[in-house]
């Protein structure tokens, strides 16, 4: 990013440095980096009151299911396009396959298995508790989500994304945000892009 310009009682400090909650945030879309979700990668950071960082996380399967679970988003939509290949021809035997994928759907999806990124930055914590942090996420908490950081007693959700507004979850998250005084609101970068090197040219 251009140098800020000189200030008065220039003591000769570099001015293009990190502000603190783009570098809150940029941990958190780091720590998403580490996500094996095909789909979408989630990624939260917890800083207290001296702004100090005191938990990072991202979606993951629970410790030890991380090579076994299924990361699908739906059985049924492998059901639908299995209909469709048969030319749309719902027979019985394609109708049975679809009930029984139905039936299935949520034990072959990701989402009764997935630990969101704020549990695991809740379980990161570094100190005994995280009352009265912000939490910095990618994409906006989802109603169990939004139980922990309420229960956890945090006071500020600052997201990047709200890709999800219109589901259930997140609306059930804003109702209880609201009703618990937890202010939300969505990240302005100063820096729109940040390019991290792990090795010199
Ligand atoms: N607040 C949230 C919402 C979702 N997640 C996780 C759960 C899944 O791994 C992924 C969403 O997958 P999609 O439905 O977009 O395929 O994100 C989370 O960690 N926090």
């Amino acid at each position: 990013m251009a140098g800020k310009t000189a200030q008065p009682n220039d003591n000769g400090a570099r001015k293009d440095f990190m502000e603190p909650e783009d570098y809150f945030m940029a941990a958190a879309v780091l720590s998403a980096r580490r996500s094996r979700d095909p789909s979408t990668q989630v990624g939260a950071c917890i800083v207290n009151q001296d702004k100090k960082v005191v938990g990072v996380g991202y979606n993951k399967m629970p410790n030890g299911c991380e090579d076994h679970m299924p990361w699908s988003r739906s059985k049924g939509e492998d059901a639908a396009a299995a209909v469709w290949a048969n030319g749309g021809d719902l027979t019985v035997a394609t109708a049975a396959k679809v009930a029984a994928a139905a039936a299935e759907t949520k034990l072959d999806t990701k989402y009764i298995y997935v630990c969101h990124a704020v549990l695991n930055a809740i379980m990161d914590k570094n100190s005994a508790d995280v009352k009265g942090c912000s939490i910095y996420v990618t994409l906006f908490p989802s109603n169990e989500c939004a139980k922990l950081i309420i229960q956890a007693g945090m006071k500020e959700v600052v997201y990047l994304c709200d890709k999800y507004h219109g589901s259930l979850e997140t609306q059930a998250a804003k109702r209880m945000f609201k009703q618990a005084k937890i202010p939300c609101r969505e990240f302005l970068p100063k820096e729109i892009e940040v390019v991290l090197k792990l090795k010199s040219a």
